[in-house]
């Protein structure tokens, strides 16, 4: 479908809001509609050059709380140089600069449910039509969509190649967000879970090691105010509610790539290049795995 005509359908689509405009613009002006996905095109490893060295990808990431979505992302970013772009830092953003939304959404935040959906498109296309700004293009979505809802307005504007959906054994991801830690100097995220859970006849042992930090960091290091027991409790329920129905979303457009991660980072990494066919791009496993 012609951009022009997308644009029309979007604007008189009742479901849409008018900030979603903005989000169309940013989207149509910046990306390559219908690109074919590169995880498809890398049947038998073959992978023609032209193809490896398109990096213009508009991935999701979807997953839990506390299954790794950020981190994941932000290693595939600075691999495939595109942008990561997690909704949830926009969010955190806007809180920390104390903008127009904060007292709105603080309270959301902290108890754990989802802010609203006009808000949450309102963030998503600012900072999109500020990377437009600065010449970005392509993307890899952390946190975005996280409702039916949303994942409607997002099909609406921009082709998705895929959805790498993370898993994790549940209990893992309580530990891991709580023992989640940032060094509020330089942003830098750690874990001091030590996640040791015993195999049984369905699933392997699961080990993952602390993320520990330097010691320039070690004496500034904060949680998140929403890392908290019952706030995660929450989360997790909300993303089962609300979230777990957009990887059927994706799953029934075959485009939803489910990833069970192994363990820590050092396992996890170079599996999840291999299931993307990006591992011979990883020319140095010791440095990605640290
Ligand atoms: N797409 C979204 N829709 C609604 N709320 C969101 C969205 N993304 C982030 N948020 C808000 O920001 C909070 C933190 O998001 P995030 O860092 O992605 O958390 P998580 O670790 O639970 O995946 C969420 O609990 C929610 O309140």
């Amino acid at each position: 479908m012609a951009v022009t005509s997308r644009l029309l359908r979007l604007s008189n689509s009742s479901l849409i809001p008018t900030t979603i405009n903005t989000i169309s613009r940013n989207f149509t002006s910046q990306t390559t509609l219908h690109s074919s996905p590169l995880w498809n095109d890398n049947s038998n490893n073959n992978k023609p050059s032209m193809l490896r060295k398109r990096r213009n990808v508009h991935w999701v990431f979807l997953g839990c709380p506390g299954v790794g979505k950020g981190t994941y992302a932000t290693r595939l970013s600075k691999l495939l140089d595109v942008p990561h772009i997690a909704t949830g830092d926009l969010v955190r953003d806007e809180l920390a600069s104390s903008g127009s939304l904060s007292p709105q959404i603080a309270e959301i935040v902290n108890s754990g449910k989802l802010v609203s959906d006009e808000i949450i498109v309102d963030l998503l296309s600012k900072r999109l039509e500020s990377g437009e700004a600065k010449g970005e293009s392509g993307f890899i979505l952390d946190g975005f969509p996280r409702t039916i809802r949303q994942a409607e307005i997002l099909e609406g504007v921009v082709d998705i190649d895929l959805v790498v959906n993370l898993k994790l054994r549940e209990e893992a991801l309580l530990a891991k967000c709580l023992g989640r830690r940032i060094c509020s100097h330089c942003g830098e995220n750690y874990n001091v879970a030590c996640i040791d859970i015993e195999g049984d006849e369905e699933s392997p042992r699961l080990y993952m090691a602390p993320l520990l930090p330097p010691d320039e960091c070690a004496s500034k290091l904060i949680s998140r105010p929403d890392d908290k027991e019952e706030v995660v409790r929450e989360r997790l329920r909300i993303y089962n509610e609300l979230t777990r129905p957009v990887e059927d979303f994706y799953r029934k457009r075959g485009k939803l790539l489910q990833f069970n991660l192994p363990g820590g980072i050092p396992e996890s990494w170079p599996k999840l290049l291999q299931a993307l066919n990006l591992d011979d791009d990883h020319e140095d496993g010791q440095s990605a795995a640290a």
